[in-house]
């Protein structure tokens, strides 16, 4: 029989014979806890934090929540492929790691242990410009994984340009712009520490290696580590950038572009219209704008008008398998997962980021089989239904 991402529950209770318990919860909406009294509160922080008082946060969660599925009952679900594709890969299940920056502050093994976890799994990689590592570093610890570069896309068209060169020769194969931070959101919870991580990784930082960048600087970053950073928070983003600009992205990268951050149905067609691959139906995880809609809720309408012009990945807010079932159904493709991977490497490096991975996919698995499928394309709106607000 062929292998299933659930065996890994059986694993567990095997091992148990002989004495052992998984190191982290499996449980993961535990890890943010468990993160804190080992890392602080500061690292903590920023990571759990979100724009405004949570609003958005909570609603990602609430809008995942509301939708409960309806399971199916004897539709043979013992031979189950979890494999789909994606941006023209096949992948082994429909699972990414979402861009994270500053690993460093996390574990000092940072994104290219992150990296390895997703390479070891099978999952795609997709590596923040914001890293607390150089990129081809981090593309050098993968082997053959995927690699999936994530771009700010800064003010200075050198820096975009030299970001986009690197990446590309350290074998980047897709491109996601992040379209929803041309200003960093109002996050209270690092305000009122004053924590910004940047100055915590100046020294090895993606931004800080970079040659374009560095030209910017009037003095080494070694010497004048506050002015980099400042010079960082000045140029990392554009607020002026319109839907023209996209044409120089176009121009300079040959593979696949997906934009990240799409909320609105008209701006899932102008990406078609911009000739972009796909979207991520995005709000950074309730980091930028308080208030805004729930990232499941923005969805439905967002697919509708992509079509089958441009393919639809999903983030903010899964913590379980069977929260990936209902972006699933709600017509999303795939789902990348933020934080709980950034908890699983603070908590027990490259092997926390796995045992999240494989937790992910074991429930999601398990999701898919006890509610009739045998594969991820195949769930629908009619397997959920939506309780009242
Ligand atoms: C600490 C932290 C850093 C992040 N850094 C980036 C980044 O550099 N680039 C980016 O596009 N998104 C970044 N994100 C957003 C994630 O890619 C993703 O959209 C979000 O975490 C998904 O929500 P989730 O954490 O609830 O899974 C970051 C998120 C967190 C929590
Ligand atoms: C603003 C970035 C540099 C990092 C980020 O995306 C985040 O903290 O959410």
């Amino acid at each position: 029989m062929a292998k299933h991402w659930a065996d890994f529950q059986y694993e567990i209770y095997l091992q148990g014979m002989t004495g052992s318990v998984p190191r982290l919860p499996t449980d993961l909406t535990r890890l943010e806890e468990l993160t804190e009294q080992r890392l602080g509160q500061g690292p903590v922080g920023y990571v759990a934090g979100s724009a405004g008082s949570g609003s958005t946060a909570a609603a990602n969660r609430a809008a995942l929540d509301r939708r409960r599925i309806v399971p199916r009952m004897l539709r043979d679900v013992e031979q189950r492929d979890l494999s789909v594709e994606v941006l023209g890969r096949s992948l082994p299940a429909p699972l990414a790691l979402a861009p994270v920056g500053v690993l460093s502050i996390m574990h000092p093994e940072a994104e290219p242990a992150a990296a390895r976890a997703a390479a070891a799994q099978g999952v795609p990689y997709i590596l923040s410009s914001a890293s607390s590592t150089p990129m081809e570093e981090v593309a050098g610890a993968m082997g053959d994984g995927e690699r999936w570069f994530q771009l700010y896309w800064a003010k200075d068209r050198e820096v975009t340009a030299s970001f986009l060169a690197r990446a590309k020769a350290a074998g980047f194969t897709a491109l996601f712009v992040t379209l929803d931070t041309p200003l960093l959101g109002w996050r209270p919870r690092d305000l009122d520490r004053a924590y910004l991580p940047f100055l915590h990784c100046v020294g090895t930082a993606n931004y800080f290696s970079d040659p374009a960048f560095r030209a910017g600087l009037a003095k080494p970053v070694q010497e004048d580590p506050q002015a980099a950073v400042r010079h960082f928070v000045g140029m990392f983003a554009d607020p002026a950038k319109t839907w023209p600009d996209l044409a120089f992205l176009r121009e300079n990268w040959d593979g696949p572009i997906v934009l990240k951050g799409v909320l609105h149905p008209d701006d899932a067609r102008r990406a078609a219209e911009a000739g972009v691959d796909g979207v991520v139906v995005s709000n950074h995880g309730g980091r930028q704008v308080a208030g805004s809609v729930a990232a499941a809720d923005a969805l439905p309408r967002v697919v509708e008008a992509a079509g089958d012009r441009l393919t639809v990945l999903f983030d903010s807010g899964i913590r379980t398998g069977d929260d990936i079932f209902k972006a699933l159904a709600l017509g999303a493709r795939a789902v990348l997962v933020g934080r709980p991977y950034a908890y699983g490497l603070g908590l027990d490096g490259q092997a926390g980021v796995e045992h999240v991975i494989r937790c992910l996919l074991a429930e999601f698995d398990l999701t898919l089989a006890l509610s009739g499928h045998s594969r991820p394309t195949t769930p629908s709106a009619d397997d959920l239904t939506e309780e009242a607000r």
